[in-house]
């Protein structure tokens, strides 16, 4: 399997009167095809360790490559670019434009991308909504969509550009047990079904116990580090 994503020793101290360490010293390798769990207690930095993984916030130490290219050296709008292309995220709150619809909210990433024309962005928008089960829901606004409809939206958001990879932050951390099973087994079918590599932050352990591996976090650094 070839390696995406390789952190060696990633580190973000926040320059504070009194230095705060979100993430310290932490080494992985995130493959394709990987279902990855990053789990630990409230405040271990599970959240601060997927931006940085996600290109989202930026390291004070130690080095990330994606797809065997270093980030450091790569500007504010490379980095962004290189978001686009490869990575998708799904947050605990959907995070979805109240005023669009299901369709124009996933066309978004694709807009910013600027590779299709207006119809291939409306026809990849309705394609990936009826992949999640929402063909009937293009044209709704969100507030007419229940939670995990909502969700299943922000998973077809995520994969607009088709990245290799997919982030998500408490994915069903909102959501009834119902809905948070469907929003589960639609990241598996990911994985699965689509060949992507999906890392996701929960609290869920049995959730956790269910994808292909986790990465446990214990005052901002992996839980083995922690036992040695
Ligand atoms: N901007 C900030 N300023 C100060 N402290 C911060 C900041 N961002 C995060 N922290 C602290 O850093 C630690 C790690 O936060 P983070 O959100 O990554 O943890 P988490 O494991 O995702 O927590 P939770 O499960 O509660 O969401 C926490 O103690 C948090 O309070």
């Amino acid at each position: 399997m070839s390696v995406l994503l390789e952190a060696e020793n990633l580190t973000r101290i926040l320059p504070e009167t009194i230095p705060v360490t979100l993430v310290r010293d932490v080494s992985l390798t995130i493959a394709e095809r990987e279902f990855v769990a990053i789990t630990g207690p409230s405040g271990s930095g599970k959240s601060s360790l997927l931006y940085l993984l996600g290109l989202l916030d930026r390291p004070t130490g130690g080095t990330l490559t994606i797809e065997g290219r270093d980030t450091a050296p790569m500007s504010d709008g490379e980095l962004a670019r290189t978001r686009l292309e490869m990575l998708g995220f799904v947050f605990q709150f959907h995070f979805l434009l109240p005023e669009f619809s299901a369709r124009q909210n996933v066309e978004i990433p694709m807009r910013k991308l600027g590779r299709l024309s207006r119809r291939q962005m409306r026809d990849r928008a309705g394609e990936l909504l009826a992949m999640l089960g929402l063909e009937d829901h293009c044209e709704k606004k969100p507030y007419q969509l229940s939670g995990g409809q909502r969700q299943r939206v922000a998973v077809a958001r995520a994969l607009a550009n088709d990245p290799p990879m997919v982030f998500a932050d408490e994915p069903t951390g909102s959501l009834d047990s119902k809905s948070s099973e469907q929003v589960f087994q639609t990241l598996r079918d990911l994985v699965t079904g689509r060949g992507k590599t999906v890392v996701a932050v929960t609290h869920d352990l049995d959730m956790a116990a269910r994808m292909d591996r986790r990465i446990h976090l214990v005052d901002g650094m992996l839980a083995d580090a922690v036992d040695d």
